[in-house]
This record gives structure tokens, sequence and C-alpha cells, in this order.
């Protein structure tokens, strides 16, 4: 279905649970955050009456995220039976790796080919810091798992200045021998820390300072490249990608929809409204459940206004939400 700016609304970002086995910087304050009371969170069965009533309004995507997704128990059998609702043409999976060595296979056989993994750097020292104390060790064997089930990778690190701006090329230098999608996020300020300005690194000076080292060539974007820009160093097996959600947003081409864990469906990630579900979840609400919907992707925004006017946006944390 179109929304009122004629954007094709086709994707729905799903988020199976809020509780994380991490605590990255950039995504939670370090103290602060409560997980929801189980009794809070969706059932996985009515997570699938959300998915199904939104297939009939068009989408065919659905992105599974958190969180982290793989904590949820019962994941697996979940997206199975995701898998098989009629009119779903892609599942993916946005996950932090650290239990993807235990689950790459599971999931490929469910039905999961296609997985972002967030890696916001490469020495174990930074990336216990940035992670609150997350094992590296850990994501890189998931990573190598996933590799060796088939999957289709894309990495996501959020550049951050003072933080891992020096690994930058380090970053795109592993897209010369793995076929993966190596992409540069430019960080949001959704919870609003203290100088988040001097944090932005512009998704402009990511692509200088790769330019002065790499022979960088443009690729069209097709349909798996997303909000990101791609590109290929020269003789690449892989690409690297350039998300700018603050620099240059990609809103005018917004294909997507919210679900949250807590059955808030939201129209725009930086919006403040949210449609409760919860109450149209019965059997016989499905009209009920579609109706909602269509309102959801009625009332989208034309675009975020997060640089011009931080304020337009509450800080929430990005788990709360799914990215
Ligand atoms: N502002 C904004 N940021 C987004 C949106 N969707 C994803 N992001 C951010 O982009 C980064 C990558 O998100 P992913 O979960 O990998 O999803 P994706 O890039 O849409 O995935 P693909 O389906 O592979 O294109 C994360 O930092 C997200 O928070 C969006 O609609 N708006
Ligand atoms: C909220 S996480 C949920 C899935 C999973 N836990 C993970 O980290 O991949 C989804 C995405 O949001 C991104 N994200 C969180 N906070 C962000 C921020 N402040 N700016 C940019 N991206 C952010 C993460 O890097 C990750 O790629
Ligand atoms: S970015 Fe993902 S892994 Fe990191 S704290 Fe947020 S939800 Fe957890
Ligand atoms: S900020 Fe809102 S409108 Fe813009 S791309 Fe993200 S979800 Fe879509």
């Amino acid at each position: 279905m179109q929304d009122s700016f004629g954007r094709t609304i086709n994707y729905l970002r799903l988020s199976i649970t809020d509780r994380c086995n991490l605590r990255c910087l950039y995504c939670m304050p370090a103290t602060g955050i409560t997980s929801q009371h189980h009794d809070n969170i969706l059932r996985y069965d009515e997570m699938l009456r959300i998915v199904a009533a939104a297939t009939t309004l068009g989408i065919r995507k659905v992105r599974i995220t958190g969180g982290e997704p793989l904590v949820r128990k019962g994941v697996i059998g979940f997206l199975e039976q995701l898998a098989a609702l009629e009119g779903i043409e892609e599942i993916a999976l946005t996950t932090n790796g650290i239990l993807l060595a235990d689950y790459a296979e599971e999931l490929y056989a469910a039905g999961v080919k296609r997985l972002n993994i967030s890696l916001d750097s490469l020495k174990p020292d930074t990336f216990s810091d940035i992670t609150r104390g997350g094992d590296l060790g850990r994501v890189l064997a998931g990573i190598g798992k996933a590799e060796q089930v088939g999957m289709k990778i894309k990495l996501n690190l959020v550049a951050m200045r003072g933080v891992n701006d020096h690994e930058l090329l380090d970053f795109a230098a592993l897209s010369i021998d793995k076929p993966w999608s190596v992409r540069f996020i430019e960080y949001m300020p959704t919870i609003r820390e203290q100088q988040w300005q001097h944090r932005i690194i512009s998704g402009a000076d990511i692509l200088a300072l790769l330019n002065q080292h790499y022979q960088l060539n443009p690729l069209t974007a097709d349909r798996f490249c997303g909000p990101a820009r791609p590109y290929r160093i020269a003789g690449a097996a892989g690409t690297l990608g350039i998300i700018t959600p603050m620099s240059e947003h990609f809103c005018g081409s917004c294909n997507r929809i919210r679900v949250t864990s807590m059955g808030q469906a939201k129209s725009c990630l930086m919006s403040n409204d949210a449609v409760d579900l919860r109450p149209l979840l019965g059997v016989r609400q499905q009209s009920k459940l579609i109706d909602a919907l269509k309102m959801v992707i009625c009332g989208k925004p034309e675009h975020h206004c997060l640089g011009s006017d931080p304020d337009s946006t509450t800080p929430f944390s990005m788990a709360s939400i799914g990215g």
C-alpha cells in the first residue's frame, strides 16, 4: 500500500524483544534501562497475527530485530512459522552476533538467508568498551559460522569520532576478500548523550577517507541495498555501503513501518507517535487490526527532523524499537 506521500510500504521491522545481552554505548544509556516484564511482550502467535494482517496491505519483507532477537526463547520455531505465512517473500534478521555461532545453522534452515550483523570494532578492547563488556571472539565465531552455512552477510558499524574512527579503513578492507557488504552508519543521537554532535562523522567524511585510500566505484542501488549507498573497492569481492540518516536522510524512499515487542506500531523510527495494537489481537479482530495498520501507514511523516530539531524526537533507546 502507498502512504500519503506516494511511497510504497512493503517492509516491516518487527522487534521480538527489548532485552539484550550487550549494552552498546550509542544505543543505551549506561544506567536506567529496565527490561519489560514478560507479560508486556507480545506472544509469538500475536506477532504472527500482526504480520498476517500486514501482508494484506502489501508487506512482503519482515526484518526481525530487538533488543537482541537471538536471546528470545523459541525464536527458531517462530521464524519457521513466519516463513510459512502467505505473502512473505523475505525474512531477514539483525543481530549483534554474540549467539550466532549456536544459531546460524538453524536460522538458515528456518529461512533466514540474509543476516545483518552489528560490529563496531575489530579490536577486542574497543569492542568491549563500545558494548560494555562484549566478547569480540564470539561475534567473529558467529560470523564464521554464518558464512559457512551460506548466509549473505552485511556488517553494520556505527562510525563514531573518538571511538572507532581509526578503524574505518580496516573495516573497508574486509570487503576486499570477503563477499560481504560492509556498511558505515552515521551515529544517530537517539539517547542524546552529552556532546553527541562531536560523535557524528558524516557519510561525506567517511567517503572522503575511503576515497583517499581505495579506488571506490559507485554501484547502482538494488533492492538489497536498503538505505545504503553502495560502492565497491576496485576488484573487491564484497561491497561498501554508506548509510546517512543524519546528513542526507533517505526518508523520500522509505518503505517501512515498525512494530515493537510491546505491540506498538510506529510509522517512523524517529516519530514519537505509536498505535497500540494490543487491544486488536483477538482471533476475530483481524479487520480492525488491518485498519489500524492502514492508519499507521497513512500517518507516516514525510521525513524526520532529528538533525535540524533534535527536540522533535523524545530520546529513546533503539533497543526499545529495533533500530
Ligand atoms: N533513520 C533511519 N534509520 C534506519 C532505518 N532503517 C534502518 N535504519 C538504521 O540503519 C542501520 C542498518 O539497519 P539494518 O537493521 O541493518 O536494516 P536495513 O539497513 O534496513 O537492512 P536491509 O534490509 O539489509 O537494507 C541501523 O543503524 C538502523 O538503525 C530507517 O527507516 N530510518
Ligand atoms: C537496535 S539494534 C537491534 C538488533 C541487534 N541487537 C543489533 O545490534 O544488531 C539494530 C541496529 O540499530 C543500530 N543502532 C542502535 N543505536 C544506534 C544509533 N544511535 N545510531 C545508529 N545506529 C544505531 C545498531 O547498530 C544496529 O545495527
Ligand atoms: S545495538 Fe543491538 S546489541 Fe547493541 S545494545 Fe542495542 S540492541 Fe543491544
Ligand atoms: S526516519 Fe522515518 S521516514 Fe525517515 S527513513 Fe527512517 S523511518 Fe523512514
